[in-house]
Formats: structure tokens, sequence, C-alpha cells
């Protein structure tokens, strides 16, 4: 296990002193569709500490580790929960929760009932949501942001918790064979250079040469965002879940036109394989298979164009950076193993086997980890110097 030599947690007062007192330690990652929260819970406060916790701070404590719901839309992931981790010499649990960005005015309205506004007086936040949300965390609940860039929170997050984790790492064995395919450990421990692709929304595509060298190389907005609010339009389903789970049960060739109905087979010369898809919803100017499509197989055949655009582009993102393995993270790939298997059949179906794609358990969390640790860095520059 490795410490990441961070500080306590020293809290700015009003007064502007910095204390080192027991406060409530948080990573805020606010993304386009999801607002993701780390919390760290020391669990190795002295009796003296606590008997000194001030009750909000004992109150906010005890209400997100007791609970797994959080109103209507708040969700706490009880199975990505990391105990026995180490922060600036503290030890403590990881508590993982996400709602809804678009929720974010009931959040800050849930914050200041539990007065948050009392004792936090800055949380560090990551994502476009610091920059855009900054002023509402200030006027309503009178917390300043202290704003990471998401990338940097990112990476930095990545390595923290794969060091933590000794199965964080994943990866599809067999994917070109569906009846083998299986999830199997993969050791990240030597994991330079490699492909980021971050799906969460939008794409983003970073180069990773070392622990501080990186560039985004590319992306696109055909992402996570354009497959719900695809699924959304074309099956009239509300939520991420409803939509990955009417996909499980539907068939894309349906709507999708593939190479043999094209071809009547194989387009041999070019090595494009009769099932291979020719045309992303290419049936659907067929009113006669329009009528008989069912909300299922559009649902899939959104998750199979999205997916397979994504995994297109990493591919040759790889190729130009000369990297042979491609880390997926980012919400899209929530409980979603239908696009986790696509990406790994097409990384190494076109790659002929010399590209791997990787997949990590807290996928949607890593940027909301890395900026609760950097917050803890420059508090702790900022004392030494
Ligand atoms: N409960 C959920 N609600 C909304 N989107 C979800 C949910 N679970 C997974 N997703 C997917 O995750 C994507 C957001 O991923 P995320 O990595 O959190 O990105 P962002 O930082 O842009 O919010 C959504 O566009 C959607 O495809
Ligand atoms: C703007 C973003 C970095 C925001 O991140 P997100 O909230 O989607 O995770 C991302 O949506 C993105 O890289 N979009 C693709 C832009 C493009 O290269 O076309």
């Amino acid at each position: 296990m490795k410490d990441f030599e961070l500080p306590s947690c020293p809290q700015e007062t009003n007064g502007n002193d910095i204390m080192d007192i027991t406060m409530p330690w948080f990573g805020m990652d606010i993304g386009g569709s999801l607002s993701k929260l780390v919390y760290f819970e020391p669990k190795d406060s002295t009796k003296a500490e606590l008997d000194s916790e001030v009750d909000s701070v004992r109150n906010i404590r005890k209400y997100l580790t007791k609970n797994s719901a959080y109103g209507k839309t708040g969700h706490r992931d009880t199975h990505l929960q990391l105990n026995d981790i180490f922060i600036r010499g503290r030890r403590g649990t990881l508590h993982f929760i996400r709602f809804p960005t678009s929720e974010m005015k009931n959040f800050l309205a849930l914050a200041k009932s539990k007065g948050m506004a009392n004792f936090v007086t800055t949380v560090c936040a990551t994502g476009g949501g610091a920059y855009k949300f900054e002023n509402d965390f200030q006027r309503e609940v009178n917390m300043k942001l202290a704003k990471y860039d998401e990338f940097d929170s990112l990476l930095k997050g990545l390595q923290f918790v794969d060091s933590y984790n000794r199965k964080e790492c994943y990866y599809w064995s067999n994917p070109t064979d569906e009846s083998l395919c299986k999830k199997e450990e993969y050791d990240f421990s030597n994991p330079y250079p490699f492909l980021l692709v971050n799906i969460g929304s939008g794409v983003s595509m970073l180069a990773v040469n070392s622990p501080s060298s990186f560039k985004r190389v590319s992306g696109t907005s055909l992402g996570g965002g354009t497959f719900l609010g695809l699924c959304c339009l074309l099956t009239g389903c509300n939520t991420f879940e409803e939509a990955i789970e009417l996909a499980a049960s539907g068939d894309s060739t349906r709507v999708d036109k593939l190479v043999r109905d094209i071809y009547g087979g194989d387009y041999a010369r070019f090595g494009l394989p009769g099932d291979l898809v020719a045309s992303s919803f290419g049936h659907m100017n067929s009113r006669d298979k329009r009528s008989k499509v069912k909300r299922e197989d559009l649902a899939r055949a959104t998750l199979v164009t999205i997916t397979n655009n994504i995994g297109s582009i990493a591919r040759m993102c790889a190729i130009q950076e000369k990297i042979d393995r491609v880390v997926f993270i980012g919400n899209f790939l929530r409980v979603n193993p239908i696009a986790m298997k696509l990406l790994a059949y097409a990384m190494d179906y076109w790659s002929k086997g010399t590209m791997k794609a990787l997949f990590l358990e807290h996928e949607g969390y890593l940027g909301a980890v890395g900026c609760l640790l950097q917050y803890h860095q420059s508090i702790h520059d900022r004392i030494r110097n």
C-alpha cells in the first residue's frame, strides 16, 4: 500500500486561519451529465478528536456513510468503497457518491440544510461544472471552489486508485468469442505509455507518457451523452439504466446495414467480414424495416454505433501515437459490459491482436479522487511556503 504523502486535512476558517481539525474531506468532479463526489472518512480519529467534533461535521459523516441513497437521485456506490486508504498519514475509507449535475440546485440546498456552509469553506472541484457553478456554491452555501484541471485530476486519481486496488484494472479475454469472453485482472503496475479514453458526456483522448506528461490528442462529441440523448429520443426511455436494459435484449442488425446486406457476404478483397456494420442505422430508410423494429433494437443499435465510433477513433489515435494499450474510462461504461466487450473486440480484431483495451473498476470517479489528492497537496505546499 502506498501513502501518497499528502497533508492531514487543514481547513481554512472564515478568519483565514489554517487549522488541522477533523473536517469532511471531499473531492468533486462536476461533469456535463453526472457530479461525482468522493468523501474520505478518517477511521483513525482519537477519542479526543471525536469528542471535539462539532455536531454538524458528525451529522454530515453519519448522513453520508449510513445511507446509500440521497434524495431521489443521489447514490453511493457502496461496491466501490475503498477501505484502509492512507492519505497524508491518515487512515480512512473512500466513499463514492454520484448525482445528476442537473440536480445541482437540490444538492446545494441539501448541503445547506446539513450545515455544510458553517464549516467547509473550501471544496476542491474539477470538471466543467467547477467553473460553471462556482458562483452558485459561493452564493448558496458560502463555499469557495478550489479548481483543478479535469485531466490532471483524472491521471492523479488513476495512479492513486490503481496503487491501492490490486483488482482495479481488468480486460476482457477472448473478445472475439462471445462464449469464451470474460473479465480478467490486469497488472497495470508498469503502465506507460498508454492512451486514456474518457467516455463521459463527450469523449477525450489523452496520450499519457509518464505520471506528469500527457497530451490531449483527440476527442469526439459523439459520447455517452449522445448515446443517452439519442436513446431517449428513439425509444422514449428516460434513464441510462433503462437504455442499457433495452439494449441488452435488442438486435442491432435489424437497424444497421451490414456488409453482407450489401455484398451478400464478405468483401474479401479488403478484409471486410459480412457481419461488419457497413452503415449504422442504414436499414432505417425502409418503411417496411422501420415498421418491424423494436425499441430494444434501436437502443442496441445506438449503443453499437456510438461505441464502435469511439473504438475506431481510439484505435487511430493509438496507431498515430505508437501506443498499444488503451484504457477506457468514464461513466458511459458503468453497468455497460456490451460496450466494453465491443471495445475489446474492436481493439483486438482490427489491430490483429497487437492492441489491448483495458478498463478500471472506478471508471467514473478518478477525476474526483485526483482532485481530492491535489487539494491536499496544494494546502500542504501553502503551509510550507
Ligand atoms: N445514472 C446515470 N445518469 C446519467 N448518465 C449516466 C448514468 N450512468 C451512466 N451514465 C452515462 O455516463 C455518461 C456520463 O459520464 P461521466 O464520466 O460521468 O461524464 P461527465 O463528467 O460528462 O458527466 C452519460 O452521458 C451516460 O452515458
Ligand atoms: C468538453 C469535455 C472535455 C467535457 O468533459 P465531459 O464532461 O464530457 O467528461 C468533453 O465533453 C470533450 O472532450 N468533448 C469532445 C470535444 C471534441 O473534441 O470534439
